[in-house]
């Protein structure tokens, strides 16, 4: 169903010529119980507030009837229960299988897959015992002492990102991540490792992934220089993928293999095999407390009334923005060191899934889907690109997103760091007057003409949106939580908009091209079969390198 042409869209429509002349002073100046009235807590232990945005009761009350206009209660079972929603490439959608901790049957073509899911959670369990108490030996005898992971999208944003958040229950294991086929990236990454004691994880869905298979190869070349012979190849390298034949022809033994299934989607994958890195550096007990966070994060978002369900309100929040506001992108602010690849892994998680121009029934869309993406850790970013969100000409709703209790308790440093989070939010949201300005400047002893016009510069209009999502601590069960929250807004989001979710054609072409033009590149005869541009830059870089 096209969105626009709902009765919710065009109540919306005529509710937002409102509420754009609206303030969120005003609204705050309103209502004394504005906080509690925008704001939920998740057990205990997470707390969203939404009240510094530029909503009402009656704009929640709108965008819920969207929601419920577009059927998202009957998508969320859809999903949930194995239907294949992912129809451009007939699959269903089942990430929330991989950590259905209370093992209910989920049936995909007739078949239970919790089973199977079950296995490859106690192989990994059994592979994390070997690995990490060194029982695992390497060629020469010696323990495991480093990790490498490579993969790239999906099969390296997600266990990165986590093994950098969950760094303070981290194991004696170094980790690496590769993923850039750009050599420098694993030969930086190779200078300091000693094949002896290092494990290496291939980790792609597919398996013929370029930049992965590359990686893996010079991974393999340079392990099989030291160790010589081949059969020690089955005592370092690994392999997590839904490929069986492509991981043998590898030369990977299969009984190394994880297995994960095509109804994992790649940026839906940390939950999987994809996610052993996680599991050897925090060790298997904490990844199944990830699972049983991102699990009870699955219920409520299955069981909650869309009026109360947290990613449904964070998702018809930026659906108010992105389609009636016209905001184009959507920054996310962690304010904990931990989470500084939150952002760079929810860019994929968001723009790989909503970045779409055609709805489901195959038609182009005349409105706006996904935003853009972007943000770093606060307090970084607020030294770096605040300066727009405060006072530049464009409406950048933002989450700012913090822990309660830090992991490293050194001095005054973490009071610090929220003041800055609370400060931010409540600039944004009421910023400062003209009149403020002039009445600071009053005793600087400058003119009132140069007060006058120097307030102009120093006034902030503030009506700025933000979410601020409050947590206890960054904890294996929170994060997982936090990740699945963000993963049903998305959903909820592609629901809205029409669109396929769960496929990303929008990849392919430049892999496409790419493929033609390598054999172009590996001699020294000019070119002339692309346009202009193309034909001069390959030149050029033939005739320099
Ligand atoms: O795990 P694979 O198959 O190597 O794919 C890696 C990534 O490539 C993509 O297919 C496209 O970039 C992503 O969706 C995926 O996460």
């Amino acid at each position: 169903m096209n969105p626009t042409e709902t009765n919710a869209w065009h109540a919306l429509k005529a509710h937002y010529s409102d509420m754009k002349k609206t303030n969120i002073s005003t609204l705050f100046a309103n209502d004394a119980n504005r906080f509690e009235q925008f704001s939920k807590q998740f057990n205990n232990d997470i707390l969203c507030d939404f009240s510094k945005n530029i909503i009402t009761q009656c704009t929640l009350k709108k965008l819920t009837a969207l929601a419920h206009e577009v059927d998202l209660p009957t998508a969320i079972t859809a999903m949930v229960s194995g239907k294949k929603i992912n129809q451009t490439e007939k699959r269903a959608v089942l990430h929330t299988a991989l950590r259905n901790r209370s093992n209910t049957p989920v049936m995909v073509d007739g078949k239970d897959v919790m089973p199977a899911v079950n296995a490859v959670l106690a192989q990994m369990k059994a592979f994390c015992h070997d690995i990490i108490s060194g029982d695992w030996k390497g060629y020469t005898g010696n323990a495991i002492t480093d990790i490498v992971n490579i993969g790239i999208g999906g099969s390296d944003l997600g266990p990165y990102m986590v093994t950098e958040a969950l760094r303070p229950y981290k194991n004696h294991l170094n980790m690496h991540f590769v993923s850039n086929v750009d050599g420098t990236h694993i030969a930086e990454t190779l200078k300091s490792l000693n094949p002896e004691t290092t494990l290496f994880l291939i980790a792609s869905k597919t398996f013929t992934t370029q930049e992965t298979m590359t990686n893996a190869h010079s991974a393999r070349s340079w392990f099989l220089a030291s160790a010589e012979s081949e059969e020690h190849v089955a005592s370092h390298f690994a392999a997590l993928s839904t490929n069986a034949t492509a991981v043998q022809a590898f030369g990977i033994d299969t009984k190394n293999m994880f297995e994960f299934w095509d109804w994992v989607g790649g940026r839906y994958s940390l939950w999987s095999a994809i996610g052993l890195s996680i599991a050897l550096s925090i060790g298997f007990d904490n990844f199944e407390e990830l699972l049983s966070g991102a699990h009870e994060m699955d219920k409520h978002f299955v069981d909650t009334p869309l009026e109360d369900n947290i990613p449904v309100i964070l998702a018809l929040i930026g659906v108010w923005y992105n389609n009636f506001f016209g905001a184009e992108s959507e920054a996310i602010l962690p304010y904990d060191q931990y989470m500084h690849r939150f952002a760079a892994y929810f860019q994929q998680g968001n723009m790989e899934s909503n970045g779409k121009s055609v709805d489901r029934d195959g038609k182009a869309v005349d409105y706006q889907t996904g935003p853009i993406i972007w943000g770093e850790p606060g307090t970084n970013g607020q030294h770096a690109f605040y300066q727009l969100i405060h006072q530049g000409t464009k409406l950048i709703p933002c989450d700012f997103i913090a822990p309660a209790q830090s992991h490293n308790k050194i001095s005054d440093h973490h009071v610090k760091l929220m003041s800055n989070f609370f400060a931010q939010t409540e600039a944004l949201a009421f910023g400062k007057s003209k009149q403020t300005v002039i009445d600071e400047l009053a005793d600087s002893g400058m003119s009132e003409a140069d007060i006058a016009s120097l307030a102009e510069f120093k006034t902030f209009t503030g009506n700025n949106p933000t979410n601020s999502i409050l947590f206890k601590q960054l904890t294996p069960k929170t994060l997982g939580s936090l990740l699945a929250m963000y993963e049903h807004k998305i959903f909820t989001q592609g629901i809205i908009w029409n669109i396929f979710s769960f496929d990303q054609w929008g990849v392919e072409l430049g892999k496409q091209l790419a493929n033609q033009i390598l054999p172009e590149l590996n001699n020294n005869e000019s070119i002339n079969n692309h346009d202009s541009s193309t034909n001069g830059l390959i030149n050029t870089f033939k005739a320099w390198r």
